[in-house]
């Protein structure tokens, strides 16, 4: 180290940057959390990895749930948060949904005074469509194309501040700025205070410093661990990886989403989604008997809200008061077991999946208006018009539940760091074992504005500002360089495959003991060879550097979920054991919590929070015991008898 201004080395130049709260990640997450720090009066980086609007946010079709009340005014956020609490399999931080379901529709209004433009209802309120575990039409949307509308209108707002900005202090960029394709590789710390973050420019490979005391990670999910994936190519769990290096805990990893809908052919585009709206707006699947068979499939905890029947799920989409809803439209993790299993005996199409069928239930006109999206998806990518022929689909993976450990009410990262926050799906605990489809969207204003907000008063309160260590910055260019400079060493391309194998064929959608220990064995195989991985090429745009750098994330995190996996000896929303079949109540009240021991994963178990009285009174009993224990059960009745005494006397 030569120049403590410049870097390691003389030449090794480092840009250097001064911020009061760096935001990773530029979806929905990370820009509603920029723009409320901004609004607060800090001076705000946001940092993303791809082409600034080209986040995951921006793909997000079927739309932000939120109870509104506009399409069927007896929704409220008692009954979201009922629902989101029955999809997360009563796993979800109560605290977490119970915000969500409050606060969701005045994010959704406020986005309005942003200049969104959502579809409307006849009588002029913002239209909102039916999805899967949702008990009223609940999803805000603009077409099948919500996320680019959220996107879009979340952008235009930080123009906006900019343009403010060149008023006030005579630069569009004075207190608020994008660093596009700009990977952040290394949080930095001062003790256990976060100091900075530490990347490179894709484009340039050279070096870029940002010091700042609070950090918001919003850099979204892990898909890209998984070879089926809806997920894009920026999926790689940096955030997950980041948090866990600096100190904090990463909870509910075991639990990730496989959509039951993704397109099966053609090969190359295995995986890429196929919105539950086409499910939410009348879509049935069909096996290849040609059987409606999602009514073999209905368990036990919902039989009560789903039709039994064809005629009267049929009924539901024209009179939802007076019927039960079409099983199609189970949460996400009954669905896909269910076309799993189909498939698995023998009933599914010639490509491995099972038929979804919208042409024969719409009107071709109408198809083209509620899902132009999935319409040209489909002709473009596998030449099928949707308005004629049923598409073929199957699961893929989609979401991860689990994320980073947060104070439900700041998003403040648990674990030993301070001035660390995450939001959206990033961090853990909201969706519990499952999300329900909409509640992302939602999720990412509601957490990205409180993230924000309170990584913004975190720096006000702090006493002097944290200092970025020399040596933290040698460590860190050290380690970015590494896979340039190795002569031999793995392609990190064939690293990604071998791990993408491991993961799809043994933490996948069904899970066995077995296959779980011998998961972490190969994992622990790939961390050796992961460690010695080798890039060719120099700094400027070199995608197989970046691959190599992100794989020892992708790595750390597939642990996490292996791990997890193993402990969790029961089958809840995300995560199905084959050799545990059933939900196991003593299992509800746990959360399994990882952190990094040097390189190591450690995995320890944490009572769930305790639901607050009044929420949990929101419950039937009669739905209460499918998912308590006896002993919680007991708490809950002595609970309500003096509640009705009380009201008695
Ligand atoms: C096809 C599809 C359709 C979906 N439809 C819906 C829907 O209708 N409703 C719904 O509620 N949810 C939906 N979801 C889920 C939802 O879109 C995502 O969960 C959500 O957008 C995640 O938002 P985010 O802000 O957390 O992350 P993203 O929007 O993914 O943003 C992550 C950001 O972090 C950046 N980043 C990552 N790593 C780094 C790094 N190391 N350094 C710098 N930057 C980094 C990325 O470049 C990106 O800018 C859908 C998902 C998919 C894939």
């Amino acid at each position: 180290m030569t120049n403590p201004q410049h870097g390691p080395s003389t030449t090794t130049r480092i840009e250097r940057h001064h911020y009061d709260v760096v935001v990773i990640g530029a979806g929905g997450a990370g820009l509603r959390a920029a723009i409320e720090a901004r609004l607060a009066g800090k001076k705000t980086a946001i940092i993303s990895k791809s082409l600034f609007g080209k986040a995951h946010t921006v793909m997000a079709e079927g739309g932000a749930a939120a109870a509104m009340g506009n399409v069927n005014s007896r929704d409220s956020w008692q009954v979201h948060f009922r629902d989101t609490m029955r999809g997360g399999k009563f796993l979800n931080n109560f605290r977490m949904a119970e915000l969500h379901a409050k606060e969701s529709p005045q994010r959704i209004w406020e986005l309005e005074t942003y200049g969104a433009l959502f579809d409307r209802t006849k009588d002029g309120k913002i239209s909102q469509r039916n999805f899967g575990g949702h008990e009223y039409p609940r999803l805000a949307h603009v077409g099948d194309r919500t996320g680019l509308e959220l996107i879009r209108t979340l952008q235009q707002k930080i123009v906006s501040l900019q343009q403010e900005d060149k008023r006030d202090h005579g630069s569009y960029d004075a207190r608020i700025k994008v660093f596009a394709e700009t990977t952040i590789t290394e949080l930095l710390l001062d003790g256990d205070r976060i100091s900075g973050a530490f990347g490179y420019y894709r484009e340039s490979g050279e070096f870029v410093l940002f010091e700042a005391p609070a950090v918001v990670l919003a850099t979204g999910g892990v898909g890209r661990s998984y070879k089926v994936t809806s997920n894009s190519w920026e999926y790689t769990g940096d955030g997950h990886a980041l948090a866990l290096r600096a100190g904090a805990t990463l909870i509910n990893m075991e639990f990730l989403q496989f959509h039951p809908t993704g397109m099966v052919w053609p090969v190359s585009v295995k995986g890429i989604l196929v919105t539950e709206s086409v499910r939410g707006d009348g879509g049935v699947l069909k096996n290849s008997e040609g059987k409606r068979f999602m009514f073999n499939y209905v368990p036990d905890v919902f039989r009560k809200q789903y039709a039994e029947t064809e005629e009267e799920a049929d009924r539901w989409y024209t009179d939802p008061d007076n019927n039960r809803r079409p099983p199609e439209l189970l949460p996400r993790d009954e669905v896909a077991r269910a076309i799993n299993t189909e498939v698995k005996e023998g009933r599914g199409t010639p490509a491995g999946g099972v038929y979804l069928d919208i042409a024969s239930r719409l009107p071709a006109e109408e198809i083209r208006r509620r899902l132009p999206s999935m319409h040209h998806q489909f002709k473009g990518l596998a030449d099928v018009d949707i308005t004629k022929e049923p598409m073929e689909v199957g699961p893929t993976c989609h979401y991860v539940m689990g994320g980073v450990e947060v104070d439900p009410d700041s998003g403040a990262a648990y674990g030993s760091v301070r001035g660390l926050f995450a939001a959206g799906e990033v961090s853990g605990g909201m969706h519990g074992s499952n999300r329900l489809g909409g509640n992302s969207l939602s999720d990412l204003l509601v957490f990205g504005k409180r993230a924000g907000g309170h990584a913004a008063t975190y720096v006000d309160q702090l006493g002097g500002r944290p200092r970025v260590a020399v040596e933290a910055v040698e460590t860190a260019v050290e380690t970015a360089l590494a896979p340039l400079q190795r002569d031999t060493g793995e392609n990190p391309y064939t690293l990604q495959q071998d791990l993408q194998a491991v993961m799809g064929d043994l933490v996948g959608i069904i899970r066995r003991e077995a296959e779980l220990e011998d998961a972490l064995v190969r994992l622990a195989e790939l961390r050796e060879r992961v460690a010695k991985v080798s890039a060719v090429g120099g700094r400027r745009y070199n995608p197989g550097w970046h691959l190599a750098l992100d794989l020892r994330n992708m790595l750390v995190v597939s642990e996490c979920t292996a791990k997890a996996a193993l402990e969790r000896r029961e089958s809840r929303g995300g995560h199905t054991r084959e050799d545990h079949p059933t939900m196991d109540p003593q299992w509800r009240r746990v959360n399994l919590v990882c952190s990094l021991e040097g390189d190591t994963v450690r995995l320890e178990r944490k009572p769930l929070p305790k639901m607050r009285t009044e929420l949990i009174g929101l419950f039937d009993r009669n739905e209460l015991a499918k998912y308590l224990t006896d002993e919680e059960l007991a708490e809950f009745d002595t609970v309500a008898a003096a509640d009705a005494a009380g009201k008695g006397s």
